[in-house]
């Protein structure tokens, strides 16, 4: 009989509520078994991360929503320009894989971003939020959403650095001014059979310091590259999965890796579903220097990259998603 167990992807379950209210002791152990699975892999899985189930099920619910409405309403919350990540990003804008060197194949995937609602639209990075009319309560979800997703981020930070062997602080200085992107994306429904080898979501990884992703998951959806194989992530409910990004591994001397994944497409019998992610993508200050953290460096050894500040770093990338599509 042919087996059809799949297997997936070897990715650590980390409940992470001892960094927030654990002992010194415990909060270092944390910190060690996040330094051990971004050593290997570059993704977690996270659990006792603190945020309420209510508010996650109230982001799903709203964003659903809003990308249930026609793209002419849509539109009317339109990204003002490709490198501002702001408001609705219509299917096949963009190419993730482009952004890596890769195929420029289109996405199929539409988005909705937002940024820090205290910023006023007057810096490279410095974006006024674009909110739709409709649904209702979509702006107050969404900033209610992006506040609890700050927060993980801080506790995940603490983690990091624990797990850096540095003070718990380290990253606070980088990061208190940080300008963090949450994004939605909306997988539609196919409008035709996938071509043989494409994707929903092309073979990338991240741009910044880390993404902390919901994902409402489907047969075939978020896959990462190990061992030569492509593999699912474990899904398991309530959970987030974090990974790092390429400015993380930078950072870090290439101690930690930034790691390729993807969305596959779904089997025939699901391909009229949709699916839904939700990434909130932490990038440190725009004007933080991003230099090798010393204690990623061998005594006496050169850092492998010269300084970057995560401006830079992060329009570099878009760029390249936006320009370089087939
Ligand atoms: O949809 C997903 O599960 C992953 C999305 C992703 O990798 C991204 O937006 O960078
Ligand atoms: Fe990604």
């Amino acid at each position: 009989m042919q087996s059809t167990v799949t297997q997936t992807a070897d990715i650590p379950v980390i409940d992470i509520s001892s960094l927030r209210e654990g002992s010194a002791r415990r909060r270092l152990e944390i910190g060690q078994r996040i330094d051990e699975a971004n050593r290997r892999v570059g993704f977690l899985v996270i659990v006792g991360h603190g945020v309420d189930d209510d508010l996650i099920a109230a982001m799903h619910d709203v964003t659903e929503e809003f990308f249930g409405l026609p793209d002419s309403v849509k539109d009317r919350s339109r990204q003002p320009a490709p490198e501002i990540s702001r408001g609705f990003i219509p299917a096949r804008a963009r190419s993730l894989a482009a952004s890596d060197g890769g195929s420029g194949e289109r996405d199929y995937v539409e988005y909705f971003a937002a940024g820090r609602s205290e910023l006023s639209g007057t810096g490279v990075f410095d974006h006024r939020n674009i909110w739709p009319h409709a649904p209702n309560d979509f702006r107050s979800t969404w900033q209610n959403y992006y506040t609890a997703l700050e927060a993980v981020g801080n506790v995940l930070l603490r983690g990091f650095a624990l797990g850096l062997d540095l003070d718990e602080e380290y990253f606070h200085s980088t990061c208190a001014d940080h300008c963090s992107v949450l994004f939605a994306n909306g997988y539609p429904p196919a409008d035709a059979p996938p071509a043989p080898g494409s994707v929903r979501l092309g073979a990338h990884t991240d741009y910044g310091s880390l993404t902390i992703l919901y994902r409402d998951e489907r047969p075939s959806g978020l896959q990462v590259r190990q061992n030569g194989a492509w593999l699912p992530v474990p899904d398991i409910p309530g959970s987030f999965v974090v990974n790092i990004g390429d400015l993380m591994a930078r950072w870090t001397n290439d101690r930690w890796v930034s790691t390729l994944h993807r969305v596959a497409h779904p089997p025939v019998a699901s391909l009229g579903e949709r699916r839904l992610s939700i990434p909130y993508f932490h990038q440190p200050a725009p004007d933080a220097e991003i230099a090798a953290i010393p204690t990623c460096v061998t005594d006496g050894a050169a850092p492998k990259y010269p300084p970057i500040t995560s401006g830079q770093n992060y329009l570099e990338k878009t760029r390249r998603s936006m320009t370089a599509v087939s």
